[in-house]
């Protein structure tokens, strides 16, 4: 089922949590909606669920005007950081709940929480409850309980926000081979770029109670509408006045060798530089420098292999060149 939501306005005091903010969210799609904190990710999930009312603008989910229904009667699954889950049920019983209390029958809850337990992967553990889970598998349990009532749409609100890095990492993926196996029109909430590159079909940028670009995640990274956008999904450096990718840097110890291959449009020139720093990332080595002329910072990141056969040192004089500028629509 696809969402549109038309001119959202959102006002706090004199404060804007929504300016004027249209998306088209597209049926069976993972959309992010991806900003920093309080650029208006939440609200404007909020106002999609009907838990937060709009000053003006409609919600259309499935072609129907929601904008006045209640959250019950909009057919959306919701998922928060934190899960209230029912303490007293097990985690079969908090993910039968919504069937029960709709009174369907025991044979069909039963079927369609088997197939749910199945798929988050909690069937060994149906019999325990929420405080026997660690926080990964009651997210899990969140999401089975929020996709038991085969909500229109599913909304997901930074559910792995309070999570460690590793097992946030194992649930976007997670998350996202789910997407491929049940196609619900999902919108998740995040603040973390490499999330929303990971799991999405497509990202929503909001900046300021805006939003700054819609795309899929390899438009947004190599056509940033924007420097905000092109600074928010990865890393960037000013290189001349270009706005760069660390990654995009060659560096050789003549210039020569830190141009060989490089766009004849690309004017960002090679520059001299002195290294300050080398710092191994594991895959990858970051080589903090600075401008010979401008004494302008600026790192670039570079293969392990390749510092393995320069062996950068502190204090040597380098030159470095841009083999892509991060490219910006319409500048
Ligand atoms: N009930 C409220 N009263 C006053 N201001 C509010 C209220 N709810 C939200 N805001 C403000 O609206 C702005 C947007 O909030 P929102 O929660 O949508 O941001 P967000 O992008 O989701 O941020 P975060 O990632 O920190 O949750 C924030 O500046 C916030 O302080």
């Amino acid at each position: 089922m696809s969402i549109k939501v038309i001119g959202a306005n959102k006002r706090y005091g004199d404060f804007a949590a929504l300016d004027d903010v249209s998306i088209d969210i597209p049926d069976g799609q993972l959309t992010s909606l991806l900003g920093p904190s309080g650029s208006g990710k939440s609200t404007l999930l909020r106002a999609i669920a009907g838990l937060d009312t709009l000053d003006s603008g409609t919600v259309i989910i499935n072609d129907t005007d929601v904008s006045k229904k209640s959250p019950q009667k909009r057919d959306i699954g919701f998922v928060f950081q934190h899960y209230a889950a029912f303490k007293h049920l097990t985690v079969r019983e908090n993910i039968a709940f919504g069937l029960k209390i709709r009174k369907r029958p025991k044979k069909e809850v039963d079927a369609k929480v088997d197939q749910l337990l199945e798929v988050v992967g909690l069937t060994v553990f149906q019999k325990r409850f929420p405080a026997q889970l660690s926080g990964g598998q009651r997210q899990r349990m969140a999401l089975a309980r929020a996709l038991a009532v085969d909500p229109k749409v599913l909304l997901l609100d930074e559910p792995f926000g309070a999570l460690d890095a590793k097992v946030r990492d194992d649930l976007r993926r997670w998350l996202r081979r789910l997407h491929d196996e049940v196609h619900v029109t999902t919108v998740l909430v995040t603040h973390d770029q490499q999330e929303a590159l990971d799991v999405s079909d497509r990202i929503a940028v909001l900046n300021k109670g805006r939003i700054e670009q819609v795309g899929t995640p390899d438009d947004l990274y190599d056509r940033p509408a924007n420097e905000f956008v092109a600074s928010f999904l990865g890393s960037t450096v000013r290189l001349n006045g270009e706005l760069v990718r660390p990654h995009d840097i060659r560096i050789g110890r003549t210039p020569e060798m830190a141009s060989p291959t490089t766009d004849p449009n690309l004017d960002v020139g090679i520059i001299r530089a002195t290294v300050q720093r080398v710092v191994n990332l594991g895959f990858e080595t970051r080589v903090e420098l600075v401008s010979a002329s401008t004494g302008e910072e600026f790192a670039a990141q570079i293969t392990r292999g390749d510092q393995n056969a320069l062996n950068l040192q502190p204090g040597e004089t380098v030159y470095a060149r841009a083999t892509k500028v991060a490219a910006l629509d319409g500048v």
